[in-house]
C-alpha cells in the first residue's frame, strides 16, 4: 500500500514498507553526519506547485538528503583508497562450474581464488537493455574472415572506438535507439552424421521415432537397432585478438536444427507452464525455479537442474508436486540427452571420445528467459564446460527475439536464430551469452525456455579443466591465457596470465588489471597506479570497444571530478574563514561547474558506450545522469534546479537496465506520476529479481558487472548544486 512518509521535511510516498525503514535509516544516517556540520550550504525543500511531479520524483528516487553539504573537509582522498580497500575486501567471487557461475562448491572449492583470477574467470561484460546491439555491428558478422574484417576495420576507426567525449555528445541517447538484435548467419555448408541409439534407449526413442514420422523423418531402424541422423549446420566466430596478430584463433559451433521433435517440446512446455501456449500460460510456471542468486549477476538464477538435487536451492523444489513434475520430465528429456552424450562422443571423437575420458553430461538444466524479468546471461565462456549444449523450447520470433548470441568480443553479439527443437553444441572456447528483449514480434512479453547441458571429458565427471587451457594458452590464444589465469594458484600466476592475455589483446583481461591496480580486485604484487588502471581501461576501448572497459574509466573520472569538488571545498573553507554566505555561494558554483566539467561530460560519454553494448550497470546510472541533470549546464529553473533533468528519460533508462534496483526506481518514477499499476508491477518484478532479498547486496558485490567482479552500481557521483548525491543501492 502507498502510504505517505516524511524525511527531513519533505514528505514523499513509497510503497513498501521495506523501503520505508531503508529510507529512514538511510535519512537518520545522513541527518547525523548533518548534525556534526560546520558548514552548512541549505538545500530546497520547498515544492513549487508547477513542478511537483518532477520534484516528486526526484525526491522520491533521490530521496537521500544529502542536503546540506556537510564537513566536506572530512572527505578526504584517503576515503577514497578506504573505498577501494572495503571493495577489495568483499569482492570474493564463487569459482564454478561455467566460468561465470559460481554455485558449484563441489567442483571449484578454493574461495580464495576469487581475486584477480576468479573475477577474470567470471566472465565478460553484462547484457541487458532494450536493443543490445552496436550500432557499428559489422555487416556480415560471424564468419571468420568478416569478423576479421571487422576487427581490423575497427581498430583504426577512432570513431567507432571513442575515447573522450564533449558536451554535445552527449546526452542524446535514448534505450530505444539501440538497434535490433544482430542476426549470425554465416555456416558452412550443412551436413549429418548417423548415431547408432543403443539398445538400452530402444523403446524410448521408438517412441519419439514416431512422433518424428509426423514431422520429418530423421530417424531409421537397422537390424540391430536404430539409426539416427542428426542434421548440422557448422559455424565459426573469431575470438577477441590484436589487429596485429600473426594468428587469429577461432571457435566453431554447431546448430542442430529439430534435434527434438516439436511435439515433446510441447509436452514439455505443457508441464513447465501448464500450457505449451505462451499467451495462454500467461508467465505461469508450474515448475519453482531456482530463487538463488545466480552468482554470475547476483539476480534470481530462474533455473532448474534436472539430474542433481542437490543444485536446486529453492526451498520449493523439495516438495512432492515438484519432485514428481521433474520426473516426468526427465522421461520425456533423457533420451534426447542420451542421443546428445552418442552424437557428442562421436563428433568429438578424437576429443572426448575414448576410454575414460568420454563427453558426459555432468549437469543438465533449464533456463527461463522473460521479458521483464530475467532476460539474459552475461557474455562469457563455459570455462568450465567441456562441451556445452543449448536446446532452445522456445519459438524465435512468435515467442522472443534476441537469445543466444555468439561474439568475438563484449562489444558485439551475434545472435543465433532458434526455434522450438533446435539445439546449438560448443566447446569452452565460445564466447556467448543470452539477452531476450522485452517483446516478442507480437508485442507481447518474450518468453525464452531453454535446456543446457554441461559435460566434460570423463565418465566420471572428473575435473580436468587445467588441462584444456593449457596448451593454447602456451601457443599464444589470448581466451586461452585470459581463462588460463582463473586456474593459477598463486597471485603472480594469475598477474601473468592476466598480463599476456592482456597483451594478446584479451579486453577483459586488461580491465581486470586496471581494476587490480585501482585495489578494486585483490592483488598483493600490484601497486595502487591509477595511470596505469587508466591505461589499461583506454586499451580494452581502443582494442575491442570494451563496455567493462568504459565502465570501469567512468568510475573513475566520477571518482576523481567528485575528489576535486571536495578538495576545492576544503580550500573554499579554509581561505572564507567563517563567511558562511560566502562559503555557501562559492560552493556553489563549484558545483555547477562540476556537473558540466570536462571529466564529467567524459564519464558520461563511457556510461553511454557501455550502455550502447547492454552494459546494465551503465544503463542504470544512465538513469541517475538524466534524473539529477549531471552533464547539463545548471539552469536555476524553478530554484530547485529543476528544469535540467529529464525524469522520463531516466525512467527509460533505469527500466533497460534490467536491474531489480532498476526496477524499483521505475516503480517509484510510475507512482510519483499516479500510474499505481504500473508501479506495483515493476516493484514485482524487482522483488522477482531478489530486490529486497538478504542476499541481493551482497552477491551484488561480488558478482560486479558480470563482467568485471571490481566494478559497483554505485558511483561516485559528485553532489548536484542542491547539495543531493543520488541514492545508493
Ligand atoms: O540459455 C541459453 O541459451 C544459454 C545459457 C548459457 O550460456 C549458460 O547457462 O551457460
Ligand atoms: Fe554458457
Amino acid at each position: 500500500m502507498s502510504k505517505p512518509y516524511k524525511i527531513n521535511n519533505i514528505e514523499i510516498e513509497i510503497n513498501n514498507d521495506d523501503d520505508i525503514k531503508s529510507t529512514a535509516a538511510a535519512a537518520t544516517k545522513k541527518k547525523k553526519n548533518a548534525t556534526t556540520t560546520k558548514t552548512k550550504v541549505s538545500t530546497k525543500t520547498t515544492t513549487p506547485l508547477t513542478s511537483l511531479t518532477r520534484l516528486a520524483w526526484t525526491l522520491t528516487t533521490a530521496f537521500i538528503l544529502i542536503c546540506i553539504l556537510i564537513e566536506l573537509s572530512a572527505l578526504s582522498s584517503s576515503s577514497l583508497h578506504l573505498t577501494s580497500a572495503t571493495a577489495t575486501a568483499t569482492n570474493d567471487d564463487d569459482d564454478g562450474f561455467d566460468e561465470n557461475d559460481g554455485e558449484d562448491d563441489k567442483i571449484s572449492s578454493d574461495k580464495s581464488e576469487s581475486n584477480i583470477a576468479t573475477g577474470t574467470s567470471t566472465a565478460p561484460t553484462t547484457t541487458t537493455s532494450n536493443n543490445p546491439t552496436l550500432p557499428q555491428q559489422p555487416s556480415s558478422s560471424s564468419s571468420a574472415s568478416s569478423t576479421k574484417d571487422h576487427d581490423a576495420t575497427a581498430l583504426t576507426d577512432s570513431d567507432s572506438y571513442k575515447s573522450s567525449f564533449s558536451m554535445n555528445e552527449i546526452l542524446q541517447l535514448k534505450p530505444s535507439d539501440l538497434p535490433p538484435p544482430f542476426l549470425f548467419n554465416d555456416f558452412g555448408s550443412p551436413t549429418s552424421i548417423s548415431i547408432d541409439v543403443e539398445n538400452e534407449n530402444e523403446n524410448e526413442i521408438k517412441q519419439s521415432k514416431e512422433e518424428e514420422k509426423k514431422e520429418e523423418t530423421t530417424t531409421t531402424t537397422t537390424t540391430t537397432g536404430i539409426t539416427k541422423i542428426i542434421k548440422i549446420l557448422p559455424g565459426s566466430i573469431m575470438q577477441q585478438n590484436i589487429a596485429a596478430s600473426k594468428e587469429l584463433f577461432e571457435s566453431k559451433l554447431y546448430v542442430l536444427p529439430d534435434f527434438m521433435p516439436r511435439d515433446t517440446v510441447k509436452e514439455i512446455l505443457t508441464l513447465l507452464r501448464g500450457h505449451e501456449n505462451m499467451t495462454i500460460a500467461n508467465g505461469y510456471q508450474s515448475i519453482a525455479l531456482n530463487e538463488d542468486p545466480d552468482p554470475v549477476d547476483a539476480m534470481t538464477s530462474q533455473r532448474i537442474f534436472l539430474d542433481d538435487d542437490s543444485n536446486n536451492r529453492s526451498p520449493k523444489q523439495s516438495t512432492i508436486e515438484q519432485i514428481q513434475l521433474r520426473q516426468k520430465l526427465k522421461l520425456l528429456m533423457d533420451p534426447y540427452k542420451d542421443i546428445m552424450t552418442l552424437f557428442l562422443r562421436k563428433w568429438y571423437s578424437d576429443k572426448c571420445g575414448k576410454d575414460n575420458r568420454k563427453c558426459t553430461p555432468c549437469y543438465t538444466f533449464l533456463r527461463r528467459y522473460r521479458g521483464g524479468e530475467r532476460r539474459g546471461n552475461v557474455p562469457h565462456h563455459d570455462s568450465m564446460s567441456y562441451i556445452s549444449v543449448v536446446i532452445s523450447l522456445s519459438d524465435y520470433d512468435t515467442e522472443y527475439q534476441g537469445g543466444l548470441y555468439v561474439s568475438s568480443k563484449n562489444s558485439e553479439r551475434n545472435y543465433i536464430k532458434l526455434n522450438r527443437g533446435d539445439a546449438v553444441v560448443h566447446q569452452w572456447d565460445l564466447h556467448h551469452g543470452v539477452h531476450v528483449l522485452d517483446e516478442n514480434i507480437h508485442g507481447d512479453t518474450s518468453e525464452r525456455w531453454s535446456w543446457i547441458f554441461w559435460t566434460r571429458d570423463s565418465d566420471t565427471c572428473d575435473d580436468h579443466s587445467k588441462e584444456w587451457y593449457k596448451d593454447c594458452a602456451d601457443d599464444g590464444n589470448p581466451s586461452c591465457m585470459y581463462l588460463r589465469a582463473t586456474n593459477e594458484g598463486t597471485d603472480e600466476g594469475r598477474i601473468k596470465w592476466n598480463e599476456k592475455a592482456s597483451n594478446a589483446g584479451d579486453a577483459l583481461a586488461s580491465v581486470k588489471l586496471g581494476y587490480a591496480y585501482l585495489k578494486l580486485l585483490p592483488s598483493d604484487i600490484v601497486s595502487y597506479d591509477v595511470k596505469k588502471a587508466e591505461s589499461l581501461f583506454l586499451k580494452a576501448i581502443r582494442s575491442s570497444n570494451e563496455p567493462d572497459g568504459h565502465y570501469a574509466l567512468a568510475s573513475l573520472y566520477l571518482k576523481q571530478v567528485t575528489h576535486q569538488i571536495q578538495n576545492s571545498i576544503s580550500m573554499i573553507k579554509e581561505q572564507n574563514n567563517g563567511d558562511d554566505r560566502q562559503i555557501k555561494m562559492k560552493i556553489m558554483d563549484v558545483l555547477k561547474k562540476g556537473l558540466i566539467s570536462p571529466k564529467l561530460i567524459n564519464a558520461i560519454g563511457h556510461l553511454e558506450e557501455a550502455a550502447k553494448c547492454g552494459h546494465m550497470f551503465a544503463q542504470f546510472n544512465l538513469g541517475i545522469v538524466h534524473l539529477y541533470g549531471y552533464g547539463r549546464s545548471y539552469r536555476s529553473g524553478d530554484g530547485n534546479g529543476n528544469g535540467n533533468t529529464d525524469p522520463n528519460m531516466a525512467g527509460m533508462w533505469f527500466e533497460a537496465s534490467g536491474l531489480p534496483e532498476g526496477y524499483i526506481v521505475k516503480s517509484m518514477h510510475s507512482n510519483s506520476i499516479g500510474k499505481k499499476e504500473e508501479a506495483e508491477s515493476f516493484q514485482q518484478k524487482a522483488y522477482t529479481l531478489g530486490y529486497g532479498s538478504p542476499w541481493r547486496q551482497m552477491a551484488r558485490e561480488r558478482a560486479g558487472s558480470g563482467g568485471s567482479s571490481g566494478a559497483k552500481l554505485n558511483l561516485q557521483w559528485p553532489p548536484i548544486p542542491s547539495g543531493q548525491i543520488p541514492q545508493e543501492f
